[in-house]
């Protein structure tokens, strides 16, 4: 059922319906991620969600909590995060700008207050001059209680800004949480991406990447249960992370799928380190503990390529992901690099 083809049956159900009707068409369950994918999907609104979708749809591959959830985690969450985020962004740049204007009329005020002080003082030489004399006193004494009311201005809009600074603080938070795999604690798609960018934009060398997939791993799933599934995922990534060397950036890109990242490399170098990942791995034996079953061992296939001068990570991407897909041709459990 895809959007445009329903639009256009004229069915005049609501988008509510017609979502948890996709739902049920695709066994889903209505949890709020695949009702909100689904929503959107059918609304049409988000043709890179529509199309992402339509991709898992024309697939041979079956949709799934999981798909769904990669959907909306790059579709949905990213976006309204990057909004959250500029929000923040500009809410300290008006109160900046606010502080320093406060902060100027303070300034002038007090400059006025001087010069009262001053032409107070020349009042002095004045004969019959207690009349004026009153007067400036008085003015004096405006000028004093403005600059008192400005400073205690300015102190309630430094506290702001401190709040500010503060909820600053808790964005970036949530920014930096937005960019790791709750499963794994290795980065997400999203913050390889971005940490990524910063690399390619400062690293003396090339680097190296490395991308890993699980062997099979829907039958790990079939075999053992989601939360086995999930263990398996966890000690790839240990294993992952106990291998890379300091520089190296290690992520989960989605499902069963990892990628390192390594800066200063050589294809060689990269090579070697994807043999150490993969002889880990098969090498990991496990135990389930409530019934001591043991899980069959499993293995990944790996894809790597060298960064081309000026190349950016999706072309990057694409080709260690077409080696990973060699890799997987020729039997899985291998690593190849992309010529
Ligand atoms: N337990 C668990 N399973 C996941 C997760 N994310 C994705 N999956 C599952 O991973 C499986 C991936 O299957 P495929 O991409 O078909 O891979 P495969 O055919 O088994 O293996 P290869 O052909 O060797 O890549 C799907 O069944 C997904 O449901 C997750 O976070 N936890």
């Amino acid at each position: 059922m895809k959007p445009s083809q329903n639009d256009k049956s004229g069915a005049r159900s609501d988008l509510g319906e017609r979502a948890l009707a996709f739902l049920a068409q695709h066994r889903l369950s209505a949890s709020p991620i695949n009702y909100w994918v689904a929503h959107d999907y059918i609304r049409g609104n988000d043709p890179s969600l529509c199309e992402a979708l339509n991709s898992v749809i024309g697939s041979s591959s079956a949709i799934d909590d999981f798909v769904v959830r990669e959907i909306y985690e790059q579709h949905v969450a990213g976006e309204a995060l990057r909004r959250f985020h500029g929000m923040g962004e500009g809410i300290e740049k008006l109160l900046g700008s606010l502080l320093g204007d406060v902060l100027s009329a303070s300034r002038n005020t007090s400059g006025l207050q001087a010069s009262l002080t001053e032409n107070l003082g020349r009042l002095d030489e004045v004969r019959d001059s207690s009349g004026l004399r009153a007067i400036a006193q008085n003015l004096a004494q405006a000028a004093l209680a403005a600059n008192e009311s400005n400073a205690a201005l300015k102190k309630s809009l430094e506290a702001t800004e401190q709040e500010t600074r503060l909820l600053r603080g808790e964005l970036d938070k949530h920014r930096r949480e937005a960019m790791v795999d709750p499963l794994t604690g290795l980065l997400n798609r999203r913050g390889m991406l971005i940490e990524a960018a910063k690399l390619f934009d400062s690293s003396d060398g090339p680097p190296a990447l490395l991308v890993m997939d699980i062997d099979h791993f829907k039958r790990i799933n079939d075999t053992y249960g989601h939360a086995v599934g999930d263990i398996v995922i966890q000690k790839v990534a240990e294993a992952m992370l106990a291998i890379a060397p300091d520089q190296a950036m290690t992520a989960r890109f989605g499902g069963e799928e990892f990628v390192m990242l390594v800066p200063n490399a050589s294809i060689d170098r990269a090579q070697q380190l994807a043999e150490k990942v993969r002889t880990s791995i098969e090498r990991l034996r496990l135990v389930r503990r409530h019934d001591k079953l043991e899980i069959a061992p499993f293995t990944i296939s790996v894809g790597v390529a060298l960064r081309q001068r000026e190349e950016s990570i999706e072309p990057l991407f694409d080709r260690a992901d077409k080696a990973l897909y060699r890799a997987k041709h020729n039997g899985r459990n291998c690593v190849v690099a992309s010529s």
